[in-house]
């Protein structure tokens, strides 16, 4: 049997209706999704959800994590401050495909003002559909690693 694959969602308040629309989105897809919020629309800072995030993967609780902020650019260079994370902002999904398949990410990213909901589905489609190439990529990836 195939043991449920879990994955953090987080955001800022920039991107809560986008973030609840890739949950329910995932969910339908049969992912078991922890959705660490934050709920309601007050203003807040991404760092602190970027890396409540990250740390989620990081730990091995979730395989893999979405993140989403306004542009997708600051919640990004949070999540990336945690070990062993590599997350990459996505506008398209040929670049969200692209960073499972060569870069091994753990994290996407996505800006809610920048992608229509849209346009931001076909994004995480792309990336969880998406496997690791390894081979001359893991080196590579390695070498980021160390
Ligand atoms: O995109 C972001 C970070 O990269 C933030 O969502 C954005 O900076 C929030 O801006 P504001 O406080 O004006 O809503």
């Amino acid at each position: 049997m195939t043991a449920t694959k879990r994955i953090v969602l987080s955001s800022d308040h920039a991107a809560i209706e986008l973030r609840q629309a890739v949950a329910n989105h995932i969910a339908a897809q049969g992912w078991d999704v922890v959705d660490i919020g934050p709920t309601t629309p007050e203003s807040t800072h991404y760092p602190l959800h970027g890396k409540a995030a990250a740390q989620s993967v990081a730990s091995g609780d979730c395989q893999l994590g979405i993140v989403l902020c306004g542009t997708g650019q600051g919640i990004m260079m949070a999540a990336n401050k945690v070990p062993g994370i590599r997350c990459g902002v996505c506008s398209d999904a040929f670049s969200a495909r692209m960073i499972r398949q060569h870069n091994d990410a753990n994290m996407l990213s996505i800006g809610a003002r920048v992608v229509g909901e849209g346009q931001a589905l076909d994004i995480v489609d792309a990336f969880l559909t998406a496997e690791f190439e390894g081979g001359r990529h893991a080196t590579r990836v390695d070498m980021i690693e160390a």
